[in-house]
C-alpha cells in the first residue's frame, strides 16, 4: 500500500530547507572537547546531511538557505556542487552573518554531544525574499527542518515555503528537528512546530520532539494518541523514533509499522537521524512498500552511528541493500512483527 503518491512529472525530487552549518568532529575521540585537539571539518546542519544522503542515493535534491559570505559558504555551496545538489537557491548573507559552527564531543560510542555556536547564524537569516514559488512547484516535496522555525526572518521564509507547497500539492515532510539553540522558548516551539505540523503530509521526530510540538494540545500523549491526532489533521504519516529501541510509521488508515535498530559497532551516538530520513524518504519516492523504507531507514541510520562523519559518510542505495543482506544473514529480520 503506498500512502503517499508523489507527482512524478515533477524535476525535481525533494527541496530541503533550513540550517546548514560546518560539524567540527574530534579525530581524537572518546574524551571530552576540553581535552579534543584535532577536529575534522564536514559541511553539517540536519537538512543538509539529509540532503547529501538523498544525492548520494540518487535523488536529484535541491536546498533553500543561507551561507555566509566568507570560505566556509564557498566550501558548503561547491561541497554541494559537487554532491549534485542545486544549490540556486542558496544564497549569501549580506550583513557579515556567518555559518553555525558545530563541535561535537564523541565521549563513548554511547555518549554524545554537541555544541553549537549559532549566534547570527547565517541559516536564520533565510527570508521571505528568498522563496519563489516556481521553485517548490517544481518539486514532489519539500523538508522542512523545524529549527528553520526557531527566529525571524527564517520563520516567516519557512511558513512562505509551506504555503506554496500546499498550494501547489508539494509534499511537506515536518522533520521536527528539535535543537535549544536559537528558541526563545518553549511556547514559540509549541506554537511553530504544530503550525506546520498540522500542515504535514508526513511527520518524522522523536518521543520528546512531539512532546514539545504537543505541549499546548494536550501533552504527555502515548505514541498512539499523537499519531491519530496528527493523521486526523491530514498528515498520512508519523514517525516517532525512539533511538536505540527502534521506531514506528503510524499511517493514516490506522496501521502501524515497527522496525529495530540494526546491530551495529557504533563509533558515536548522533547522525542516525540524518541517515533514517535519507532513506526512508529516498524508499517512500521510490514508491517502496513502508516497511522497506523503514528498514531501509534504520539500515542507514546504523551505518552512520558507526562513522566518524555525518554528510561525507552518507552511503549509496546499493551500499545500504548490501549492509541489509548482510545484518539479516548475521542476525536476522529487524521488522518488529505485530
Ligand atoms: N546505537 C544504535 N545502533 C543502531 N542504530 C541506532 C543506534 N542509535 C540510534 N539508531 C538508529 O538511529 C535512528 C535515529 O536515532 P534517534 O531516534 O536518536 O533520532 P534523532 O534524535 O533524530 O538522531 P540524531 O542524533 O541523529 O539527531 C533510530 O531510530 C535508530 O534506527
Ligand atoms: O544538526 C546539526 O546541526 C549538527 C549535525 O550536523 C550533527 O552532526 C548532528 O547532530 C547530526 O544529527
Amino acid at each position: 500500500m503506498k500512502y503517499i503518491e508523489f507527482d512524478q512529472s515533477r524535476e525535481m525530487d525533494i527541496i530541503l530547507l533550513g540550517r546548514v552549518t560546518i560539524d567540527f568532529n574530534p579525530l581524537d575521540y572518546y574524551k571530552s572537547l576540553v581535552e579534543s585537539e584535532t577536529f575534522r571539518k564536514y559541511v553539517g546542519g540536519s537538512p543538509a546531511n539529509i540532503a547529501v544522503g538523498m544525492a548520494r542515493l540518487g535523488k536529484k535534491c535541491g536546498f533553500l538557505g543561507k551561507v555566509s559570505d566568507d570560505q566556509f559558504g564557498r566550501f558548503v555551496v561547491e561541497y554541494f556542487e559537487k554532491e549534485g545538489i542545486d544549490t540556486s537557491r542558496i544564497s549569501k548573507c549580506e550583513h557579515g552573518e556567518k555559518l553555525g559552527l558545530t563541535f561535537t564531543e564523541i565521549l563513548s560510542p554511547t555518549e554524545s554531544s554537541i555544541l553549537m555556536y549559532r549566534n547570527q547564524a547565517a541559516d536564520l537569516q533565510l527570508s521571505v525574499a528568498d522563496i519563489d514559488e516556481e521553485y517548490i512547484k517544481n518539486s514532489k516535496a519539500l523538508l522542512i527542518s523545524g529549527t528553520a522555525l526557531a527566529m525571524s526572518p527564517s520563520r516567516e521564509a519557512t511558513l512562505k515555503a509551506l504555503q506554496f507547497a500546499k498550494k501547489n500539492n508539494t509534499k511537506v515532510i515536518f522533520d521536527i528537528d528539535y535543537r535549544e539553540y536559537n528558541w526563545a522558548s518553549r511556547d514559540d516551539m509549541a506554537i511553530y512546530y504544530s503550525i506546520v505540523a498540522h500542515q504535514s503530509d508526513i511527520i518524522i521526530g522523536s518521543r520528546e520532539e512531539f512532546d514539545i510540538t504537543e505541549a499546548l494540545l494536550d501533552p504527555g500523549r502515548d505514541d498512539h494518541t499523537t499519531a491519530k491526532y496528527w493523521c486526523d489533521q491530514g498528515s498520512r504519516i508519523v514517525v516517532i523514533k525512539h533511538g536505540k529501541e527502534g521506531s514506528t510509521a503510524y499511517t493514516y488508515d490506522g496501521n502501524d509499522y515497527s522496525i529495530k535498530p540494526f546491530p551495529v559497532k557504533a563509533l558515536k551516538g548522533f547522525g542516525g537521524g540524518d541517515g533514517y530520513a535519507s532513506s526512508f524518504l529516498y524508499g517512500l519516492l521510490e514508491g517502496y512498500e513502508i516497511i522497506e523504507c523503514l528498514e531501509m531507514g534504520s539500515a542507514q541510520a546504523a551505518m552512520l552511528i558507526a562513522s566518524h562523519g555525518c554528510s561525507a559518510d552518507m552511503p549509496s542505495a546499493e551500499a545500504v541493500k548490501e549492509f541489509i543482506r548482510e545484518s539479516k544473514e548475521k542476525y536476522g529480520d529487524m521488522v518488529a512483527r505485530a
